[in-house]
């Protein structure tokens, strides 16, 4: 058995390791990364990228419907077969790059499952690598419903790769992978049927919002079916039927089991380092790291309140990085924005709209129309709304958006919270016009006047 000694070794290559290693790398470190399936993990090969392409022509075909009735005529259809074609063409050849990258930045990368032997100590593909720290950034993978028929049904990467467009998809679990799929799938003519155990759809986001979504993706065909359990999934002559609990028989093409994603931990070792993990991912202390001493664990894998997305891990990454250079501070996260793809989007930021309303004390909230008052700017798209939440002193510290602008709007409003931006603030810039951040900002900026709050 051979033996190779690094500064450090990471294993996963995702967002939650890979900036890492680049920073240390660049700091002079000698850098391993581990990884068992391909290079540059779930978001660039699996998850945001692939799904962000796969979204644009119904992001289109959803905004194109504004103008319904207003003499745009033209139908417009697209062809699943080749835009996957074209998917397929822009993001496979991605974790090449990055390999290529990185090789050239002289970071080593094996291929293969790494098991935690001790703490400085990695055992992958029988061979011992010996590193003075590590980084675990294993990430999480689909959870999969142990019933009858499970093995027709599919998981988000299968989706991303469908061959061909079926007529009619069975989506288990109103999470945000279904309601992205689903919306976007929807708006090339497919039916879709979304079933979940709970009372309410993608938790994370402002329960009006969220209403206003599933009514619109119900007027547009959508079924919804909230409280009742998926019982088994059973194989017919053109497809598939899906069956529950309270006696629902679903006839459909596909299944998507989409009902949560739970952390890569076991066969990891993390025994041999006293590492412990909950059914949420690796405990971890204000310093991220995993064993109290020269072990991280970062990103998606980590048991964490915090939203599990690509920047999460990204700005984990970069700070394990600061603290192997030798940094000391322990962790504070600004506020994190969340983006649901559906068509419209929905995003949130900070203090949710939900938890303001049960808190008059500290928050009130108010609710800008935007889509109404800014139609030019908005393409016509009536509908859209932000519900800004404002804290005594008139601050804005939280912010939910429903309409096709929220993910780089909310972005925006992002820099409003995290800078403490007041209107005296915000008079003292010009914006582009007429744009739809210009319009927001219009909009918000006489909400943020400290003597509104002393009148309020
Ligand atoms: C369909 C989908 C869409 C998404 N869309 C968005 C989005 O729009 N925006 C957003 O912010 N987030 C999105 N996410 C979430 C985002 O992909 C994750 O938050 C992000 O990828 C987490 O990065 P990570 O490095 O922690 O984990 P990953 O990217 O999952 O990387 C972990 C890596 O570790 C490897 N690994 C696991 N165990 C071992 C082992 N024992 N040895 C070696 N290697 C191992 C895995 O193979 C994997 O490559 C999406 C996720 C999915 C599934
Ligand atoms: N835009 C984004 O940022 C984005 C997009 C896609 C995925 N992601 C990542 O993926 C994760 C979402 O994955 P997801 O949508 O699978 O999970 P989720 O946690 O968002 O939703 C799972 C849903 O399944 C339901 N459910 C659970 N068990 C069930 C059962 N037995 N029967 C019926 N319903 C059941 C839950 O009630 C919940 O509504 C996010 O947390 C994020 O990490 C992010």
């Amino acid at each position: 058995m051979t033996e190779t000694n690094y500064d450090v070794a990471l294993i996963g290559s995702g967002h939650a390791t890979w900036h890492a290693a680049v920073a240390l790398k660049q700091a002079g470190k000698s850098v391993v990364l581990i990884e068992r399936d391909m290079i540059a993990g779930t978001c660039t090969n699996y998850g945001c990228d692939a799904k962000i392409l796969l979204d644009g022509p119904s992001e289109l075909l959803a905004q194109l419907k504004n103008y319904r009735g207003l003499g745009v005529t033209t139908e417009t259809a697209v062809d699943w077969k080749s835009f996957m074609a074209y998917k397929h063409q822009v993001i496979d050849p991605l974790s090449d790059q990055m390999t290529t990258l990185f090789t050239q930045m002289g970071i080593d990368m094996i291929h293969g499952s790494a098991i935690l032997m001790g703490n400085h100590c990695i055992q992958v593909n029988g061979e011992i690598i010996r590193a003075v720290n590590i980084v675990i950034g294993t990430g999480q993978h689909s959870k999969r419903l142990q019933i009858s028929g499970r093995e027709f049904m599919h998981d988000s990467r299968e989706f991303l790769n469908l061959p061909e467009l079926p007529e009619h998809v069975t989506f288990i679990g109103a999470g945000i992978i279904s309601l992205e799929f689903a919306a976007l799938i929807m708006e090339l003519g497919a039916q879709v049927t979304i079933i979940d155990h709970g009372s309410r759809a993608v938790k994370g986001f402002s329960a009006d919002q969220t209403s206003k979504l599933i009514a619109k993706m119900e007027a547009a065909g959508a079924t919804f079916v909230f409280n009742e359990t998926v019982l088994a999934v059973d194989v017919t002559t053109d497809g598939y039927t899906v069956t529950t609990a309270n006696g629902r028989s679903v006839v459909t093409n596909y299944v998507l089991d989409a009902t949560g994603r739970e952390p890569n931990v076991t066969y990891l070792g993390l025994e041999n380092a006293g590492i412990h993990s909950s059914a949420a991912g690796i405990e971890v202390d204000d310093h991220l790291r995993a064993n109290g001493d020269n072990i991280y664990a970062s990103g998606d894998v980590i048991d964490k309140q915090l939203p599990k997305l690509t920047p999460t891990a990204t700005f984990e990454s970069n700070y394990i990085a600061r603290q192997i250079l030798g940094d000391t501070a322990p962790i504070t996260y600004p506020v994190i924005p969340s983006v649901l793809f559906s068509l419209p989007r929905l995003a949130q930021v900070g203090v949710t709209v939900d938890e303001a309303k049960t808190d008059a004390e500290n928050y009130h909230v108010q609710t800008i129309p935007y889509g109404q008052l800014f139609t030019f700017e908005y393409k016509n798209e009536t509908d859209a709304e932000v519900t800004v939440v404002l804290d005594q002193t008139n601050h804005l510290v939280g912010a939910a958006i429903y309409g096709m602008d929220a993910p780089d709007l909310i972005n925006v409003l992002v820099m409003i919270i995290e800078q403490r931006l007041d209107a005296t603030d915000l008079s003292r810039l010009i914006f582009a016009f007429p744009t739809a951040t210009q319009g927001i900002i219009d909009a918000l900026t006489p909400l943020l006047m400290p003597e509104m709050a002393a009148e309020a």
